[in-house]
């Protein structure tokens, strides 16, 4: 039999920071909500929001030795090495101090999961999964304007393709454990919440 990995957040030495921290992982196509419905859940819930797209686009601009490697595929809508993405979720976790994370946007391929997994020893409680039409998300992605660089036709198809090769296997991987959480994210963003609201409830004792 092979040994358990205890599921954990850990300091740079190894040592236990957080045993058996609860954590979300928030998944969908790209401007499904994602972003939106984590910070609301931020504010009702007490959860800290990890955007795994964020915290990549910040090391692009703290001039990281990966920044050109992450901005470069980025903008061609790919998925960056588990590596790299799961040392910034790993410091962020450590740094923040909470015991109920959301991951927004990660894992985002089979890889990201084995090997957050693998490194963390951490299971996701479940998955709360954004499922929302191309044609609604396409509209809310070029409306954006928040200036980012892959918010163009170009790479939000090249993102699209992604999402449904990559990023809805690991989904599914999860909905065969009876994980996964689905919302009808095409709606306007209060009825989504109050959907969201339902499975974070009160009657959801682990997570409050
Ligand atoms: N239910 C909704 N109805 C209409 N617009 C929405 C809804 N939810 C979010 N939006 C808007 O759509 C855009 C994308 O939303 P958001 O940034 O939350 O998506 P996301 O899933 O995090 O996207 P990405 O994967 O690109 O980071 C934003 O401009 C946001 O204000
Ligand atoms: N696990 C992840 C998450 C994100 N990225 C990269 C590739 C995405 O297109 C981009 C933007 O992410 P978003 O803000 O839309 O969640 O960031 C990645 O490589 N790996
Ligand atoms: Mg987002």
């Amino acid at each position: 039999m092979g040994t358990v990995l205890e599921a954990a957040i850990k300091d740079t030495n190894g040592s236990i920071l957080t045993k058996n921290p609860t954590v979300v992982f928030v998944l969908g196509g790209p401007g499904s909500g994602k972003g939106t419905q984590c910070a609301n859940l931020v504010e009702h819930f007490g959860f800290t929001h990890l955007s795994a797209g964020d915290l990549l686009r910040a090391e692009i601009k703290s001039g990281s030795e990966n920044g050109t490697m992450i901005q470069n595929m980025i903008k061609e809508g790919k998925i960056v090495p588990s590596e790299v993405t799961i040392k910034l979720l790993q410091r962020a976790m450590q740094e923040n101090g909470n015991d109920k994370f959301l991951i927004d946007g990660f894992p985002r391929n089979e890889e990201n999961r084995a090997a957050f997994e693998e490194v963390t020893g951490i299971e996701p409680t479940f998955v709360l999964y954004f499922d929302c039409p191309e044609e609604e998300m396409e509209r809310r992605l070029l409306s954006r304007n928040q200036g980012r660089e892959d918010d163009n036709i170009e790479t939000i198809r090249k993102r699209f393709k992604v999402f449904l090769d990559s990023s809805l296997p690991v989904i599914n991987y999860y909905d065969a454990k009876g994980k996964v959480r689905k919302i009808d994210a095409a709606r306007p963003v209060e009825e989504v919440f109050d959907s969201v609201k339902a499975i974070f409830g009160p009657k959801n004792e682990k997570i409050l």
